[in-house]
């Protein structure tokens, strides 16, 4: 294995990095920082917790310091903590050369953001939802004579899901210069290849650590097959164990929604396990707080939903576990990769129902990798499944008496206003739609009776015509 020396960094970079007990590069950084100082695109796939971060971080710094202006370099990252992540690593290693950076995010002060982005920063890190908002309402800044362009967790950005940054996208890529050198990197790159290659138009240079299997050596991957009424206990059962196993614990636990994030979080606060939530649905301070106390381990455990499954550098999550099976095996990748990170070990446990059986089959194929069954004593179990349930349906009692679900149809209609949509338009468009949904669905029911009906008319008359043969 090389040194950074040998990849071309300078010595006060190489220091640098060595105060934060980084001495020797990683695969992704031996493999990518050269190609990237020799001024090409790069692609770059590893595993999570492999080091992808420094191997942007590094090389983008090496050439800034060479010739510094801004704005020089933006980094693209789908979600909000990350950007903070992000721009924490470039101001560490950045920190000899005096580096400045701004982060552009949703949730927060969008003036203060442009007052900033104004003064010309080194590094820009953002989402891409606020960044085109910028770029749309304001001329008080410039991305047009960039060096660098990257996307962390680049399939992410490229995605159709819940979250779509296509049309962000195509506004920040119609802002940056078309020279630029472009950097795309993600644990999951394989799956959107050729959409990302048509960002990297430079013939990137495709990088991607070599093994079969998709997830770390060093990651216990286990599951616990459950009917859906006794997940809950299972998870307080777990919880309990470690707690009582282990003096220095965290713990991250996935689930699917924000209700039901909310909803485990009381639950398990109720037994008084110190337990704090991140989603999608909280004020945007309040999703920096419950983090930054995470990581300082004011509170040991951390539920969220996939808001939370890229990209976190949390070096304490000795444990993971999916509340829901992942629906996608990428999902799965990320969502266990909180844990065993950088070498360490870590355990994964996901609770899988009877419906979801088909799923852990994908995942296992999708990882090269077999899942291990969790010993559990299930008497013990059974003996806390009432209270657990009693005090879940509590729970979502109380939850139900909050604005909670209200709260979720204005940002819904936040949404909409800010897709330039009118929501009560949208809302009689779903209406009507819905309307026409219900008319062809009795159409085709109708038609279906009226086919039965026949078929019945016609197999009567031929019994008929028997019996009067008969006759
Ligand atoms: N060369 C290195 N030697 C030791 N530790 C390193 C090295 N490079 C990075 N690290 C540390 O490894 C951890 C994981 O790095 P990073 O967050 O960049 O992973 P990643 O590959 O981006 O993971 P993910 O796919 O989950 O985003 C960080 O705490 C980082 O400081």
């Amino acid at each position: 294995m090389s040194d950074f020396a040998s990849l071309g960094l300078s010595d006060w970079l190489i220091q640098q990095c060595k105060q934060m007990g980084i001495s020797k590069p990683t695969p992704i950084q031996e493999n990518c920082v050269p190609p990237i100082l020799e001024g090409r695109d790069c692609m770059g796939c590893a595993k999570t917790g492999s080091g992808k971060t420094a191997a942007f971080v590094l090389p983008v710094l090496q050439k800034l310091s060479e010739d510094p202006y801004g704005i020089y370099c933006l980094v693209l990252t789908p979600t909000r903590e990350l950007a903070y992540q992000i721009a924490e690593q470039f101001r560490v290693l950045g920190k000899p050369m005096g580096l400045r950076d701004c982060i552009i995010v949703g949730g927060m002060d969008m003036i203060k953001q442009a007052l900033e982005l104004s003064k010309k920063p080194h590094i820009v890190v953002a989402t891409p939802g606020r960044l085109a908002d910028h770029i749309r309402s304001s001329d008080t800044f410039s991305i047009k004579k960039i060096q660098f362009l990257i996307l962390d967790e680049a399939d992410r950005l490229l995605e159709q899901g819940c979250a779509d940054f296509t049309k962000d996208l195509e506004v920040i890529l119609g802002a940056v210069p078309a020279k630029r050198q472009t950097l795309l990197f993600s644990a999951t790159l394989t799956d959107t290849l050729q959409e990302l290659k048509a960002i990297a138009m430079n013939q990137p240079f495709f990088w991607e650590s070599k093994s079969e299997v998709r997830t770390v050596e060093e990651l216990d991957q286990r599951f616990i097959l459950t009917p859906e009424k006794v997940k809950d206990a299972y998870l307080v059962h777990l919880i309990q164990k470690f707690q009582d196993e282990h003096d220095d614990w965290s713990i991250m636990i996935f689930t699917s929604t924000c209700k039901n994030c909310q909803i485990l979080t009381m639950m398990l606060q109720k037994f008084n396990f110190p337990t704090i939530s991140l989603h999608s649905m909280m004020k945007q301070k309040q999703r920096f707080a419950n983090l930054s106390m995470f990581k300082s381990s004011v509170y040991k455990i951390l539920i969220a939903t996939d808001v939370a499954s890229r990209g976190l550098d949390i070096p304490t999550v000795q444990v993971v576990i999916n509340h829901n099976t992942p629906g996608l095996p990428k999902t799965y990748i990320h969502r266990v990769g909180r844990t065993a990170r950088a070498g360490r070990h870590g355990v994964s446990i996901t609770l899988v129902t009877q419906y979801d059986i088909h799923l852990v089959h994908s995942i296992e194929e999708n990882t090269q990798t077999k899942l291990k069954e969790y010993p559990v004593e299930e008497k013990e179990v059974l003996k806390i499944l009432t209270q657990v349930n009693v005090t879940r349906r509590e729970c979502e009692i109380q939850l139900e008496s909050t604005d909670f679900d209200e709260k979720k149809e204005i940002n819904k209609r936040k949404q909409i206003i800010l897709e330039g949509k009118d929501p009560d338009m949208e809302a009689k468009r779903k209406a009507e739609l819905e309307k026409l949904k219900g008319k062809k669905r009795r159409f085709k029911d109708k038609i279906q009776e009226t086919i039965q009906n026949k078929q019945y008319g016609m197999q009567k008359k031929k019994l008929m015509k028997t019996v009067q043969g008969l006759v």
